[in-house]
């Protein structure tokens, strides 16, 4: 099975750079922080590949780099280098065509398409929810606006269509259907995560970026909330980057899983055998600490 996605070098540093943030800093040196020009290199050098209807999750103490990869791959910031490809064959056949590179079957690095393309393949094929519902809701917009916003943003027009599709979506989620004219902001913090899911579902998109999504919601709405993902991601068959730093959470969700620390990969693998057999310190002391 060829990858859905393929992320190359993925680098983003904070502020001016120079020839030495890339071996002043990493774990090696316990910072992310070049003690040369003082910027911050969030991410370093990361590949990674995702698989069609696979789930890869991306742990690591605050401050890893874990949220960078995910708003890189969600063109929310511009990399500093690297690249990312997405396989032509799944794609809707205009945009394959638009992003097509000749010679190969991914597309062109979507780093370098102008923000407009950018905007065209987020609304096409991502979907995305935060860990902060304000930052994927308009929490005085109804719930079912939400959804018909980004449904408009997908290129849809019938508003019966939108409304049918609204409706169907907050079903699967939950969501009482009596309570779809309601805003966001009457909901509880479960209920907002998710009509959260509900929204990036709205476009089929072929990959979901979840970005702490349970994080501070008590422990009986976690369980709901992930059940609910793990659900969906089985029914739709949806390719996933996941972005925690619960190992509970990425052993629930993830089929893979990458171990971040001071913006570098210190480890991937199985899921399963980083769990059960960590092999960088790094992990073994994550695992340990949250036994
Ligand atoms: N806008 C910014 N300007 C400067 N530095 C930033 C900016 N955003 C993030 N950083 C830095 O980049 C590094 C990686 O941040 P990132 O948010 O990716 O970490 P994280 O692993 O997701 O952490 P958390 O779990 O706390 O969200 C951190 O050192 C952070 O301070």
């Amino acid at each position: 099975m060829e990858a859905l996605l393929k992320a190359r070098r993925l680098s983003k540093i904070f502020g001016p750079g120079c020839s030495l943030c890339n071996e002043s800093t990493g774990p090696d040196f316990d910072t992310n922080v070049c003690p040369h020009c003082h910027s911050v290199v969030a991410c370093n050098a990361v590949d990674f590949d995702l698989y069609p209807g696979e789930v890869l999750g991306i742990v690591g103490e605050s401050g890893s780099g874990k949220s960078t990869l995910i708003k890189l791959a969600h063109f929310e910031w511009s990399a500093t280098d690297g690249e990312m490809t997405l396989h032509r064959s799944g794609l809707p056949a205009a945009l394959a065509e638009l992003l097509a590179d000749k010679a190969d079957q991914y597309t062109c690095n979507l780093f370098g398409l102008s923000q407009f393309q950018q905007r065209q393949v987020r609304n096409a094929l991502m979907g995305i929810v935060y860990q902060n519902p304000l930052l994927g809701l308009r929490m005085n917009v109804s719930s079912g606006g939400n959804i018909a916003e980004r449904l408009l943003g997908a290129g849809w027009r019938h508003i019966g269509k939108m409304c049918d599709r609204a409706s169907e979506l907050l079903e699967k989620t939950e969501i009482p259907i009596s309570r779809m004219d309601e805003p966001p902001k009457n909901f509880s913090g479960g209920m907002q995560q998710r009509v959260q899911i509900a929204k990036a579902l709205s476009n089929n998109p072929l990959l979901l970026l979840l970005d702490e999504v349970t994080t501070g919601l008590d422990l009986s709405v976690q369980a709901r909330v992930l059940d609910l993902i793990r659900s969906l991601q089985r029914e739709f068959q949806l390719s996933m980057l996941v972005v925690s730093h619960d190992l509970g959470v990425i052993n629930l969700l993830c089929n893979r899983t990458m171990v971040m620390k001071h913006g570098r990969v210190v480890e991937s693998g199985l899921t399963d055998q980083i769990l059960q057999d960590p092999q960088h310190g790094y992990t073994q002391l994550l695992v340990a600490s949250q036994l």
